[in-house]
């Protein structure tokens, strides 16, 4: 279980997370909602340490976060930026490879256990070909899938994903829904931010949606996608309509 308690995050005086609370149960996918500068990504950041919250605490299987080892966090818990781009050279299994380091020594290179992993993530994320490529001459849909596979190769169980499909075509979306639920299916538990309501509606288990820093709602996707919690969030109109089974939005101004 991850547990949110209280969050408070500023840069330069300027609130961003203003008292978020919320509890995450494993195995499951969490979608992360809300408008542009919402804090969605400042929420990610902060529950995998690479931002320090001001106060509140978050506590992963009972574990204080804030109090553990940065190489003990790093097997516990990954994050897949938004948009990750490498300012150098490197091949994308030296990428996956790169998942490895929380589990090596200072000056270890990876091992026989190392290598078999790396190769299962790049099989599991459908780039096992490109594994000699290098990581800036592939498309946006094949670096996201590179950087989600370094992700996996950390066998971390909590997994975030910052907006994993904003750039993605429909058949690198439906790759990586697809991924996400295998993931689920192997009990990693994951956070996703996503703009896509139609797409977190149908692929999260649970839904948290934050507004101006502040978190205004956390329960099931049935109830998230309100008309009254729609039009309050993002100024909109939504109607929920079902087909073969399947519930869509329909969102109007
Ligand atoms: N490095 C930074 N320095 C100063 N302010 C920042 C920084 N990063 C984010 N912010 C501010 O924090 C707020 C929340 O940003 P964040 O990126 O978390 O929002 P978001 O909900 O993920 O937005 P989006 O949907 O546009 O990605 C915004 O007002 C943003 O301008």
């Amino acid at each position: 279980m991850l547990v949110v308690d209280t969050l408070h995050f500023s840069i330069d005086g300027k609130k961003i997370l203003d008292g978020i609370s919320a509890c995450f149960e494993p195995r499951k996918i969490h979608g992360i909602i809300g408008p542009n500068g919402s804090g969605k990504s400042t929420l990610l950041k902060n529950i995998c340490r690479l931002w320090e919250p001001q106060s509140g605490a978050i506590v992963l299987n009972g574990k204080n976060l804030a109090k553990m080892p940065r190489k003990e966090l790093s097997t516990l818990v990954t994050l897949v930026p938004q948009n990750t781009t490498i300012g150098f050279p490197v091949s994308v299994f030296d990428i996956v490879a790169m998942g490895r380091n929380p589990h090596l020594g200072r000056f270890e290179g990876v091992g026989p256990r190392d290598r078999e992993i790396i190769e299962r993530a790049l099989w599991q994320t459908n780039i096992h070909a490109l594994k000699d490529r290098n990581i800036n001459e592939l498309s946006g849909g094949e670096g996201q899938l590179a950087i989600i596979a370094r992700a996996i190769a950390t066998e971390a169980p909590l997994i975030l994903l910052d907006e994993p499909t904003s750039e993605l075509d429909v058949k690198h979306t439906l790759e990586i829904v697809k991924l996400l639920c295998e993931l689920k299916d192997q009990g990693k538990t994951i956070l996703v931010t996503i703009h896509d309501l139609n797409l977190a509606r149908k692929l999260c288990d649970t839904i948290t949606i934050l507004c101006a820093g502040k978190l205004f709602f956390s329960g099931a996707p049935e109830d998230a996608f309100s008309e009254e919690n729609i039009s309050q969030v993002f100024q909109v109109r939504v109607r929920e309509y079902k087909h073969d089974g399947t519930t869509f939005l329909d969102f109007r101004s």
